[in-house]
């Protein structure tokens, strides 16, 4: 889904209204002079509904107010800036929003879902956020968003050596790639602020592109052999090589015997400035015993990838400074669910399965309030929330743990066993996020324990 298509310049204005009810209807009024089919009341009480069941303000002074219903079009986007904010009842903080992007999807819309995502994704940049805030006009502010929805935000050209340079580092990264009889490039493209380089790689080798940005693979297609979308993972880069080989491995592009040549640079600074060889097997010893399959058959890739980006940030953002606690159990719900005991009365009872789905970007801020809950997530592999504050009751002698190590990581370790799923663990502790499978944990995160490559 390209999200440019569905920006328009006409929907794109200055709000007036200071609270949600006024600034969607003037959204609405924008949105459907060009549809008089739909029924602006009705749309305006769906929207107004969905709000009073679980804010959709995201902080930053965004709000995505958005609605499913019978639409007759995949989607109609329209956003609102207001110089005085507009009042709502967000729980983050008493801040205005003052960027409203309202969404209006078909019940039909399949990517429903990634679309909500990749539009909470940008908005999580608070720079981007600012630039479409301050922008001069509204033809400014229509063209920043339109250029991010197209892609990784279109910026003037670099600067010429920075390209040579560039050049002169993919030319080396693909000899050394040769010679050490790799499979693959994976190359960070979140080192670029723009697509221009990436557009021009030439390797005469398998080519894999590892970007944050929402992006079509569409637009790299006989560039890259395939786009590994990752989530905000840690800012450390031997973990986000990690991480990114990880979800490699899950979407089968990538398997244990790969040796992968990774080309990178610091994030925005358009500097390709490293290259690092990984034995992928090596790499991922721990968790090849004789099975090769990491993840469970009923375990979506795009579910894990989410769970472990909100497991990276209760590590590194944690809670005044510190990590905060946590255990993710995914897949195999149905035995998992016979081994565990509720703590506390389930915070999910009662939601819709689409809202209490972890794809959906508002679950973050919900999974995270819930985290303070003694007990796991018990998450089905299609990404349902099906409980917190569950206490797992298994127990496995098999497989020994570092030491320091207590009973949340016993318990992950143990439910990984009995039951075909797999559990993450970030540690209060220390920080660390652990992955275990079959019993057996792989150590994702070590807070501070990384330096930059
Ligand atoms: N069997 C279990 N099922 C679910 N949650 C558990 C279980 N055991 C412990 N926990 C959770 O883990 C928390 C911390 O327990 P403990 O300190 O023994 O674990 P740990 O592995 O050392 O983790 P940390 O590094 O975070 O301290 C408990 O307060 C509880 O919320």
């Amino acid at each position: 889904m390209r999200l440019e298509k569905i920006i328009a310049r006409s929907r794109v204005i200055d709000l007036h209204g200071t609270d949600m009810k006024q600034a969607l209807d003037e959204l609405l009024t924008v949105s459907l002079s060009r549809f008089p089919d739909l029924k602006q009341e009705a749309l305006l009480r769906g929207l107004i509904q969905r709000e009073s069941t679980m804010t959709t303000y995201l902080g930053k002074g965004v709000a995505l107010p958005h609605v499913r219903v019978k639409l007759g079009r995949r989607y109609i986007l329209a956003i609102g800036r207001s110089k005085a904010g507009v009042h709502h009842d967000g729980t983050k903080s008493d801040e205005p929003a003052r960027l409203i992007l309202m969404l209006l999807a078909d019940e039909k819309a399949r990517n429903y879902l990634q679309v909500l995502t990749a539009i909470a994704r940008l908005m999580d940049d608070d720079h981007f956020v600012r630039s479409l805030i301050d922008a001069p006009t509204l033809n400014d502010l229509h063209e920043r968003l339109f250029s991010a929805f197209g892609g990784l935000a279109a910026k003037p050209a670099r600067a010429a050596q920075q390209s040579r340079v560039n050049r002169m580092m993919m030319r080396q990264a693909e000899r050394v790639a040769r010679g050490a009889g790799c499979s693959a490039i994976m190359v960070f493209g979140d080192t670029f602020s723009g697509p221009a380089d990436l557009r021009n790689w030439k390797a005469r080798m398998r080519s894999l592109l590892v970007t944050r940005a929402l992006i079509d693979p569409a637009q790299f297609k006989g560039v890259f052999e395939s786009v590994i979308q990752v989530r905000t993972f840690s800012k450390q880069r031997l973990a986000q090589l990690r991480s990114a080989i990880l979800v490699g491995i899950t979407r089968g592009v990538l398997n244990f015997t790969d040796r992968v040549c990774c080309l990178g640079g610091i994030a925005g600074s358009n500097q390709l400035d490293a290259v690092v060889l990984v034995d992928v097997g090596r790499e991922f010893q721990t968790l090849l015993t004789q099975h090769t399959d990491l993840l469970p058959d009923d375990v979506k890739p795009e579910v894990l990838e989410r769970v472990l980006g909100i497991a990276t940030e209760l590590a590194v953002e944690g809670r005044e400074g510190k990590p905060i606690g946590c255990l993710f159990v995914l897949g195999d719900t149905a035995r998992v669910d016979k081994l565990t005991k509720p703590l506390v009365m389930n915070p999910f009872y009662g939601y819709k399965e689409e809202d209490r789905n972890i794809l959906n970007p508002f679950m973050d801020e919900t999974v995270k309030e819930f985290s303070s809950i003694d007990g796991a997530f018990v998450i089905r592999g299609d990404g349902v929330v099906m409980s917190a504050g569950s206490l797992i009751q298994a127990s496995d002698n098999d497989h020994a743990l570092p030491s320091g190590l207590g009973s949340r990581h016993a318990a992950a370790a143990a439910i990984s066993v009995v039951a075909q799923c797999i559990a993450i663990a970030v540690s209060s502790s220390t920080g660390q996020v652990s992955l275990f499978r079959r019993g057996v944990m792989l150590p994702l995160m070590e807070k501070g324990k990384f330096s930059a490559i």
